[in-house]
């Protein structure tokens, strides 16, 4: 990457650069490939942050299908870690994973899973399958009714043999006149297929292991038995290791790395936060392979007005990407991505890849039920992994007066609305979308790979009036 000026006089953040087109000979947005080449098999460069509210095993697999990477929060009981690694482990590739309820559960349970799109739909089974509710089929049903009365005959179910590739499956759907429909294998249910997802298989390439399963990363924090979790995650066939505190350039953290690298679990290791091209220097002696680089972008942190601490996330990209490619390291940018324009510079920066929170927090996929606001809003709630919310649920065994003492230091909003955006619901719609921009600013480039952009991308610094110019207007002037 390169400043077309003599360069910044300060330190930048996303909305401070844009791109500047160069000449291109990449005929096709479509023969861009979005591999992040950073150890992972990922295939999209695209991570899920790991916020309690963010990436479940849901979210995780099926970020995974799509060719990214959830990394599962570690705020959880280690056997509860390890059976959501194992769960991701057995969702389908080809399809997505149902979403699964009893003949007797209410309309009511079901709106807090889908809002109404025709894209999603409700399995009902219970010692077996008994049909579809379409998420649309909801609307306008009695809250307390039982799913079993919206049970109907007529939606298309496809059979295994019967889909060859995603666009036979597309196909069959289009001739059913259905946007949604089960899959089923000899009766039993599979995943399911909508008319996106089809399209989507066609597309993306899934994250997966050597035995073909998808992939799956867990963090760990640096107190405790770091090892004996480390161990359990690997043998629960985890495939990224994230080693994750507030202030990674810390003696704790570099123990830390140092005693999960001396286990020699074969699996790429991924350290922060960090913002400095020094502690990049620390980090990657003492082990790491990636870094996770961002403090106090994130929207669910307070950490900047705290403290004061943190870095412009642009040029904290820029700085610690290129000492770590000295290095033999890599890079992801972690928090502050609002726009897909944000993963695109972030890319340019040097990253690897880039971390989603929040962004991904207002999903189907997420965890947590949907909520719906007075004007019929759908929403889900969010919070910071360094608020008092967080710090009393990571530490609520302790004695109320260390958890008092915890929770004075809270860096984070425990209470957030993330808005469900109703033409985008699901993560994968927030991928489609990231990944039209991305691909699209790489040929701006001229970049065919994610190495040729990291070359090739030449950057701009623009006033504030430069950066309101490139939004678009939804009401005349
Ligand atoms: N990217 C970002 O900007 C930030 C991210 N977070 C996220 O919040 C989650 C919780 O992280 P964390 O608060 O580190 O909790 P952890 O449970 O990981 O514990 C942090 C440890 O580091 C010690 N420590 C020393 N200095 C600091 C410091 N300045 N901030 C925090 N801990 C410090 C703490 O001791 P003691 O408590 O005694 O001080 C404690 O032992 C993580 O997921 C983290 O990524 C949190 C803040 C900023
Ligand atoms: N200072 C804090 N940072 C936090 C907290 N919870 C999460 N985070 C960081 O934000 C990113 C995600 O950023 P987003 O803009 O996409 O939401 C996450 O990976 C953490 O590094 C917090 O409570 N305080
Ligand atoms: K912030």
């Amino acid at each position: 990457m390169e400043f077309i000026d003599e360069g910044p006089q300060h330190d930048l953040t996303y909305s401070d650069v844009f791109l500047v087109p160069r000449r291109s000979g990449v005929t096709s947005r479509l023969s861009v490939a979005l591999n992040p080449t950073d150890g992972t098999a990922a295939t999209l460069p695209v991570v899920s942050a790991n916020m309690n509210s963010v990436t479940g095993p849901r979210l995780a697999a099926t970020l995974a299908r799509r060719g990214g990477l959830g990394v599962i929060p570690q705020d959880m009981p280690l056997q509860e870690l390890a059976d959501a690694i194992r769960w991701v482990k057995a969702q389908p590739t080809r399809y997505d994973t149902a979403i699964t309820l009893l003949p007797t559960a209410s309309v009511a349970e079901a709106r807090e899973l889908l809002p109404p799109s025709v894209e999603h739909g409700i399995v009902i089974q219970d010692d077996e399958y008994r049909g579809i509710v379409p998420a649309e089929a909801l609307v306008g049903a009695q809250p307390g009714a039982p799913l079993s009365d919206l049970l109907r005959g007529q939606w298309v179910a496809l059979a295994t043999e019967d889909i060859r590739d995603g666009r036979s499956a597309f196909d069959a759907l289009v001739a059913a006149d259905a946007h949604f429909a089960p899959v089923l294998d000899h009766g039993r249910i599979v995943g399911t297929v909508s008319r996106k997802s089809a399209l989507r298989s066609t597309i993306y390439t899934p994250h997966v292991d050597a035995e073909g399963r998808l992939a799956v990363a867990a963090a760990v924090g640096i107190n405790g038995d770091i090892e004996g979790k480390a161990r359990a995650l690997a043998e629960a066939g985890v495939d990224v290791l994230v080693i994750d505190t507030a202030h990674g350039h810390q003696d704790a953290m570099i123990r830390a790395i140092e005693r999960v690298r001396g286990l020699d679990l074969g699996i790429p290791l991924v350290a922060g936060n960090v913002v400095t091209a020094d502690a990049v220097d620390d980090l990657v002696a003492a082990g790491a392979d990636i870094l996770k680089v961002g403090v106090g972008p994130g929207a669910m942190c307070t950490t900047r007005m705290m403290t004061a601490v943190g870095r412009p996330q642009f040029s904290a990209v820029l700085e610690t990407a290129d000492r770590a490619r000295q290095r033999g390291a890599h890079v992801w940018a972690d928090g502050g991505v609002r726009y897909p324009r944000d993963v695109a510079l972030a890319l340019a920066a040097g990253a690897a890849s880039v971390m989603i929170g929040s962004w991904f927090a207002g999903t189907i996929e997420a965890p947590g039920r949907i909520l719906t606001d007075d004007e019929g809003l759908h929403y889900k709630e969010s919070w910071g992994m360094a608020s008092t919310k967080a710090v009393e649920g990571r530490f609520g065994r302790l004695d109320p007066f260390e958890l008092a003492r915890k929770t004075l230091f809270a860096e984070g909003i425990s209470a957030s609305t993330i808005y469900l955006d109703p033409t985008r619901p699901s993560v994968e719609d927030l991928l489609d979308m990231i990944t039209a921009g991305v691909r699209s600013s790489f040929t701006y480039a001229g970049a065919a790979t994610l190495a040729e952009f990291h070359e090739r991308a030449r950057v701009g610094i623009q006033s504030a009036a430069g950066y309101e110019e490139g939004k678009p207007l939804p009401a005349s002037w």
